[in-house]
């Protein structure tokens, strides 16, 4: 059945929180000293925002039909993407069935190739395809997770990322995930203060809950090999994830040779496309992929990465990602729980990883979240009137 066509598409930007979640106030744990690339500087170890981890900001992408339903999604891109969208993306949308993702998603990846492929471009073609994904639901009656064929389970199982896998753990959560604090520049004493942050934790949740580290690509590969082999044995760690750049896949390679048998090795937040995961598939990379939906190249796009790690024997747990992940992730059985990223400041009582950009956006209680929670048309959630948005480049 043909489908009412699109009529308009708007890029909105918003500042605070929202989908850059790294975009918080002074305090939050997630700008506490977090071991980066960039800490070789010292000028920029102390804060991520003093490199500029929050430039960017929200970007917010409409796409309205002609009988005005309006589907709509959230991703991290702000001014620049918000120009892409509008003078360069749009023009694949505007008169066009919602229901042809496919070549949609095609038109726009091979249209922006001179100049895309990875980052800033693919967040906006991500934001476009959910925000299309969405707007079918809407047209359709139907949740999103029954567009992708269906729940494979009854609820989702969460872990949680904060500073405070403790707290996670009373609040319910199957694991904690930390980040790593010091990275190679801040020398042996680094090292050890990371492990004793490790083993003090440990301490606390006791020896079977999980406990992963997040590096923020911070490390090289002989220091990751080191952490990684010293926090297995003495901390019973259960993975460490992004620990070097997503460029180096050689040294992924050598790094998940290099750990304990039984640890996994995690990457693949900054990684985008099947062409991407491909290198991280076939290099033998690591253990578990955790794309970013609204940075891979949206939904279209991941249905083709997630089915190449199925046949590789891959999971897959996607970054953050909200609903976006939840629908995704409760219709896979290669992709067996999710991340909810803690929001609070610091870590000890769960917040919408969007916060305060939607209203209703789903979050887990005691570590679960029923699928019935996301039976709405869509992703099941609407844009908080509140929060203040431009459009900075109206067509
Ligand atoms: C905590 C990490 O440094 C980052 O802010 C979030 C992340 O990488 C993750 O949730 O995974
Ligand atoms: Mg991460």
């Amino acid at each position: 059945m043909a489908l009412s066509k699109i009529r308009s598409v708007r890029a909105l930007v918003g500042r605070g929180g929202g989908a850059d979640y790294h975009d918080q106030s002074g305090g939050h744990w997630i700008d506490d000293h977090i071991a980066t690339p960039m800490a070789r500087y010292p000028e920029y170890r102390e804060s991520r925002q003093s490199f500029g981890i929050n430039v960017l900001g929200t970007l917010v992408v409409e796409i309205e039909a002609e009988d005005g339903t309006t589907g709509f999604a959230v991703t991290t891109g702000g001014v620049p993407a918000a120009y892409i969208v509008e003078h360069h993306l749009a023009r694949f949308l505007i008169g066009r069935d919602p229901a042809e993702f496919e070549k949609i998603w095609d038109q726009m990846y091979f249209s922006t190739q001179y100049y895309g492929r990875k980052g800033l471009v693919i967040n906006a073609i991500s934001g476009v395809d959910l925000a299309l994904w969405d707007l079918l639901g809407k047209l359709r009656g139907e949740p999103v997770h029954a567009l992708l064929g269906g729940a494979v389970r009854d609820e989702l199982q969460f872990y949680a990322t904060g500073a405070r896998p403790d707290l996670a753990k009373e609040l319910g959560f199957v694991g904690g995930k930390m980040p790593l604090h010091h990275g190679p520049a801040e020398g042996e004493e680094g090292l050890a203060r990371n492990l004793a942050g490790i083993g003090e934790m440990r301490s606390r949740v006791g020896k079977d809950f999980w406990l992963m580290l997040d590096c923020w690509m911070s490390l090289d590969v002989s220091y990751a090999t080191r952490l990684a082999t010293r926090a297995w044995n003495e901390f019973g760690l259960k993975w460490i994830e992004e620990a070097i750049s997503p460029d180096d896949y050689w040294g992924y390679a050598e790094l998940r040779r290099n750990v304990p048998r039984g640890m996994l090795v995690t990457t693949g937040e900054h990684e985008a496309t099947r062409w991407g995961f491909r290198m991280l598939f076939e290099m033998e990379c690591c253990d578990i992929i955790q794309p970013d939906i609204g940075w891979c190249g949206g939904l279209t796009e991941l249905l083709k990465i997630s089915a190449l790690a199925d046949a590789h024997s891959k999971l897959v747990v996607p970054h953050g990602s909200s609903v976006y992940s939840y629908h995704f992730v409760c219709t896979r059985h290669n992709s067996p729980f999710a991340e909810f990223l803690m929001m609070h400041p610091d870590a000890s009582a769960v917040v919408p990883m969007f916060h305060p950009l939607l209203q209703n956006e789903p979050v887990p209680e005691q570590g679960r979240l029923r699928i019935s929670a996301l039976d709405k048309p869509g992703f099941g959630v609407e844009l908080n009137p509140d929060v203040a948005l431009d459009r900075p480049f109206p067509n």
